[in-house]
């Protein structure tokens, strides 16, 4: 492909996108419909276009000020975001646009008068100063220059202490990170196997089972993998399911387990022992999980989707389980690194929204919790209303349950020092290099108190 041809296809992923659409999926779609298109090329297109929604606020930012735009008129259109960016990120010259912005072949076609007004304006910045236009600008507000959505900087800045490096770090590049399946040995002889087939990689800082991958090297053929050695997962999702503490022998549910992430990471904790029910209203996500379980060599685990025909099934399983994990459906604020076109998708509504679920989603798996059993409420999103609100909420409607503090579990089940001074866990890519997560342990009663008897 020509570089003018790799631009049109980025730009067209951006206007695909620009109506809700999501990044990965569209991507995939992309490339799949189009099997002509080579591994370099790909490359080079797929790093615009997630680089686009690393640099969106500020290109937008940009694009309003120049045009003279107010930002409440909304989105700014793919093509001027896209011409700002190589104005800013790739400092081209008018003349870079009149060769490759003419319509021919597979080419972008020509500016509009408002685009060349961005051009010209950026070439009269840049003859100002002397010297090229940078994309960060002092005026820009916090938001803008950290690249979160508005409406997310105060909940955000607050839980942080106004701590930018914090918000920027949700912007950065997450690592790659294995879990070593302890089914298939221990994390040393794992490490020596994935060096010997070619990986450069270091024990993880958190996690007794993480292994953190330099680069981005494709694992799909990577026998270790084939064999169910290892898994990829972030460390702290690792993290959270190590705090579920399942033991052989235990009944425990993954409640909302899409594609079986935890589940499998759970099965390895229980050394396939005992009963372990992946479970999520989504029949498809859970259908996910199949070739990963099997990959594994996983075979204590029931998939039951919620709802339908196992609803009864459901009822009958109350009070029978020793762990009941709720990997909660959130704003996914924690991995905004990861997906950057998810923050541009949710909005405060979102997030509302999503409080009601959790909430109602951890009511009904609170049901299924054994007195001296334990529910774990876990999110991958950072904003205290879908965490420490949504336990406090719970709390108050079930006395049954008390908070376990992750500190005493964390000693007995991690053994690195634990990053959590309080009784719930949060992980934030600043500090800990991990996705950001929440977790809080709530553990059942072991018996009802009885009421205390009223003075007649
Ligand atoms: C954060 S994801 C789970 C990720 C998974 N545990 C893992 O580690 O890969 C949240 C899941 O909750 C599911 N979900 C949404 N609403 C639900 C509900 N009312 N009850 C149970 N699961 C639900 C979604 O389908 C989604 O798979």
């Amino acid at each position: 492909m020509t570089p003018a041809a790799r631009l049109q296809a980025a730009l067209d992923l951006l206007e695909d996108i620009s109506q809700g659409g999501v990044a990965d999926a569209a991507a995939s779609r992309y490339f799949r419909d189009r099997r002509y298109i080579g591994a370099k090329d790909r490359t080079a297109i797929s790093e615009r276009f997630y680089g686009l929604m690393r640099r969106r606020a500020r290109l937008e930012w940009w694009v309003n000020r120049l045009l003279a735009r107010p930002a409440e008129a909304g989105p700014v259109v793919p093509r001027h975001l896209f011409i700002m960016d190589m104005l800013l990120t790739d400092a081209w010259i008018p003349e870079q646009f009149e060769k490759n912005f003419d319509g021919e072949g597979h080419r972008p076609h020509a500016l509009s008068r408002a685009e060349r007004s961005l051009v010209d304006q950026i070439v009269a910045l840049r003859t100002e100063t002397g010297a090229p236009v940078p994309l960060d600008h002092p005026d820009m507000p916090l938001w803008v220059r950290v690249e979160i959505p508005q409406w997310s900087e105060a909940p955000l800045s607050s839980l942080f202490n106004g701590d930018e490096a914090e918000l920027a770090a949700l912007n950065t590049n997450a690592a790659l990170d294995l879990r070593i399946n302890a089914l298939h040995g221990t994390r040393e002889a794992i490490l020596a196997r994935l060096t010997a087939e070619g990986l450069r990689v270091t024990p993880g800082e958190w996690s007794p089972l993480a292994v953190r991958v330099e680069g981005r090297p494709a694992l799909g053929a990577l026998p270790a993998f084939r064999d169910g050695v290892v898994e990829i997962q972030d460390e702290g999702s690792q993290l959270v399911a190590l705090l579920a503490d399942a033991k052989p022998g235990q009944w425990v549910i993954d409640y909302c387990a899409g594609a079986g992430g935890k589940t499998l990471a759970l099965a390895a904790d229980m050394a396939n022992k005992g009963r372990l029910i992946a479970s999520d209203i989504s029949v498809q996500r859970l259908e996910r999980a199949v070739t990963r379980l099997r990959r594994a060599g996983v075979h204590n685990v029931e998939r039951r989707a919620l709802g339908g025909e196992n609803a009864s099934w459901f009822k009958r399983q109350a009070g029978k389980f020793d762990r009941v994990l709720v990997d909660a459906p959130c704003s996914g604020t924690g991995t905004w690194r990861r997906n950057p076109d998810m923050k541009w998708r949710i909005g405060p509504d979102d997030v509302a929204e999503l409080t009601q679920k959790q909430r109602e989603i951890l009511g009904n798996a609170a049901k299924l919790v054994k007195p001296g059993g334990r529910l774990i409420y876990a999110t991958c999103s950072l904003l205290p209303d879908e965490n420490e609100a949504s336990v406090d909420a719970f709390l108050a409607d079930h006395p049954d349950f008390e908070v376990v503090p992750v500190t005493a579990i964390w000693a007995e089940k991690v053994a690195t020092p634990c990053p959590a001074p309080g009784p719930y866990l949060r992980l934030t890519p600043h500090r800990h290099g991990t996705d950001g997560f929440f977790t809080a342990v709530l553990a059942r009663r072991a018996a009802a108190t009885p009421p205390t008897p009223r003075e007649e």
